[in-house]
């Protein structure tokens, strides 16, 4: 047996996406490889014959191919893949040939959805024209995203493009964004999610119509919150999406709504659950390459769903009368995707000891149906996670796990590394967390909690830490890490702490209020909230909701009263910082503030910076470059173990 090793990255694979072909035999899905030679992700696509149980490469290259989903008559399969370049449409005949490039938009497609006549609806950022110069005028708040880079003047609207290869023809315009089609049953009406306020501080999309006789655009449901993910019911009465309506803010659950097409009457069919829907159980071992939408059943009465419950993710039914039921059974699992066909779920679950596999559910039977981490895990020495629960000093209970080094021995004493996830409307859970693995390899005891603030524990407990961060979130961390101290098998001089993004701003707030820690390693972190509002991508919204309204020119005091950089004289703790250059999230500025004012201040540090990379550098970051961070994290941890009492 060999340990997780940072290098053991190289050998992961990472399967999801299943989709049924319409008569149900076959599932493709997405399987992403890593060329080391190269330092890049390659995905294809693979086709699972359920008859034979044959499953074969059926895209080939060093591509990614993503996004399958066949025509509804299942003659042709559509896929989004950059073997041109940039994301773009390709199709091909599903009894095989070569693929057919139907897009060529300069920065590529975003969704997209078959109609029932062969033709296809895009949605997709049009060309810019105005390219003369690299100098960017910028009107509106929202002009960066983390991970895409600058939008351009040109907004993302819909298209019409067919097999053949005609087209694109556009069908919606105007100075917004417009994603997510969905084609009514008969083909002849197209919703889809818009953006059509230009230019405000919060933006709340709602849900539009067009026809494609009149061309006209109808609003059929006001957004007041989140809308994402439309999809039609069968018989055309409904459109299933998920929303809420609390403005925009990740700080509530995200539910599974539905809206008559005729009446306009929308409702949340999955409030009883107190979930969200989705996976909010980050991981560093997934390569996502879709987000799963509702799917209905046949007859138009039922909608299968994800949502995450106590660092899980189950598949859910819910009935138009609003009756929930949990699909999958068992309590350790977080499906990452799914697809369900007549009866039959085919869905891809990681699970504490193995990034995602596909599995095949039918009446309650399951059957794995791809293994492609087994060979490779049989000869690693996994280590699994133990569930634990903490009491936090006003009594809620916290949920967290311990991860125990491979070969543990209760008579002896391990370092602890608490890691404290981002978000904070995130979560920790069952799933397989290579960096956790690396660790536990390493001699080390990993504790990973879901402290106030955390999803999938009630729309109550994810609030928890709105307007108080550094507050009740950062005792609920502390907590856990006093019961665990106590455990005669961890050594309460051998103390480390670690965390990205909110979990950075996290450790940066911890070192500046406990001196128990040896060492830490603050990653994508936060440490002025101030100056933040006005740098990253979302913080002229997302901090303002997340200090319950708090504002820089009202309650400058409060925001800086909660920002890690003025308690940064109180820091003893050497701290590593790992920042990548192009994070537009918690952008470079925050690293750089934070090291400056510790290394003035006489502090053991070191910055880490990390070229082109952005704030998704642990989980999509070049190859390379995560093995490296990795590296860091453990060699800053083993500099300190064990010396200075
Ligand atoms: C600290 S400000 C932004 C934090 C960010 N939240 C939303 O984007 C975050 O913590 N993200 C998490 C999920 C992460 O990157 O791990």
């Amino acid at each position: 047996m060999r340990p997780i090793t940072t290098q053991t990255l190289f050998s992961l694979q990472f399967s999801g996406d299943p989709q049924f072909s319409p008569d149900g035999q076959s599932i493709v899905y997405v399987k992403t490889t890593i060329n080391q030679e190269e330092n890049k992700y390659q995905s294809q696509i693979c086709k699972y014959d359920r008859k034979t149980g044959r499953d074969i490469p059926f895209t080939q290259g060093l591509a990614q191919d993503k996004l399958p989903k066949f025509s509804q008559d299942g003659s042709y399969l559509a896929f989004v893949s950059t073997r041109s370049g940039t994301p773009q449409l390709f199709v091909m005949l599903t009894d095989g040939g070569e693929p057919k490039q139907l897009t060529f938009f300069k920065k590529g497609v975003k969704s997209y959805s078959w109609m029932p006549n062969n033709q296809l609806v895009v949605a997709a950022r049009k060309d810019d024209a105005n390219e003369k110069s690299d100098v960017r005028v910028v009107n509106t708040l929202r002009y960066r995203g983390n991970g895409y880079g600058f939008y351009g003047d040109e907004p993302i609207h819909l298209w019409l493009v067919q097999v053949d290869g005609s087209g694109p023809q556009q069908i919606t315009d105007g100075n917004f964004d417009e994603t997510d089609p969905t084609v009514s049953p008969d083909g002849k009406k197209i919703a889809f999610v818009s953006w059509r306020e230009e230019n405000q501080v919060e933006v709340t999309p709602s849900l539009y119509t067009v026809d494609l006789d009149t061309g006209l655009i109808d609003l059929t449901y006001q957004g007041k919150g989140s809308v994402s993910h439309p999809v039609y019911s069968p018989n055309g009465k409904w459109i299933a999406f998920f929303g809420h309506e609390h403005g925009e803010d990740s700080g509530y659950n995200t539910e599974l709504w539905v809206v008559s097409t005729g009446s306009g009457e929308a409702r949340s069919l999955s409030r009883s659950l107190d979930r969200p829907v989705g996976n909010q159980v980050g991981t560093d071992a997934r390569y996502e390459t879709a987000e799963v939408s509702p799917i209905w059943d046949m007859d138009s009465q039922k909608i299968y769903f994800t949502a995450t419950h106590e660092g899980d993710v189950y598949v859910y039914s819910v009935t138009l009368d609003e009756k929930i039921q949990k699909e999958t059974p068992g309590d350790t699992q977080v499906v990452t995707s799914f697809s369900y066909h007549s009866g039959v779920i085919a869905y891809a679950k990681e699970t504490p000891a193995s990034p995602a596999e596909l599995y095949l559910q039918q009446n309650k039977e399951i059957q794995q149906i791809t293994y492609h981490n087994t060979p490779l895990f049989k000869s690693l020495t996994v280590s699994v996670p133990e569930r634990t629960k903490f009491q936090a000093r006003d009594g809620l209970e916290i949920n967290g796990w311990l991860l125990k080094p491979p070969g543990f021995s209760s008579d002896q004493r391990y370092p602890l590394v608490l890691e404290i996830h981002g978000g904070p409307h995130s979560s920790y859970g069952n799933t397989f967390l290579h960096e956790f693995q690396v660790l536990a390899n390493s001699g080390y005891i990993v504790l990973y909690t879901n402290p106030r603030g955390s999803h999938g524990y009630g729309e109550a407990f994810v609030r928890g830490s709105i307007g108080d961060w550094g507050g009740k979130d950062y005792e609920d961390l502390i907590d856990a890490v006093d019961a665990v101290a106590r455990l005669p098998y961890v050594d309460r001089n051998n103390l480390f702490v670690t965390g990205g993004s909110y979990g950075g701003y996290m450790t940066n707030w911890m070192v500046a209020h406990t001196h128990i820690f040896k060492a830490a390693v603050t990653q994508r972190s936060i440490c002025n909230l101030h100056s933040m509002i006005g740098t990253s991508d979302i913080g002229f919204w997302f901090n303002v909701k997340e200090l319950d309204g708090a504002d820089i020119w009202e309650d400058e005091e409060f925001i800086l009263s909660r920002s890690p950089i003025r308690y940064a004289n109180r820091v003893q703790t050497p701290v590593k910082i790992i920042h990548s250059e192009e994070d537009f999230r918690c952008p470079m500025e925050q690293a750089e503030q934070w090291f400056t004012a510790l290394k003035r201040l006489g502090v053991e540090t070191e910055l880490v910076r990390f070229p082109n990379e952005n704030h998704d550098l642990s989980r999509n970051g070049q190859p390379e470059h995560r093995v490296e961070r990795l590296d860091h994290i453990v060699g800053w941890f083993n500099q300190y173990l064990g010396n200075k009492e």
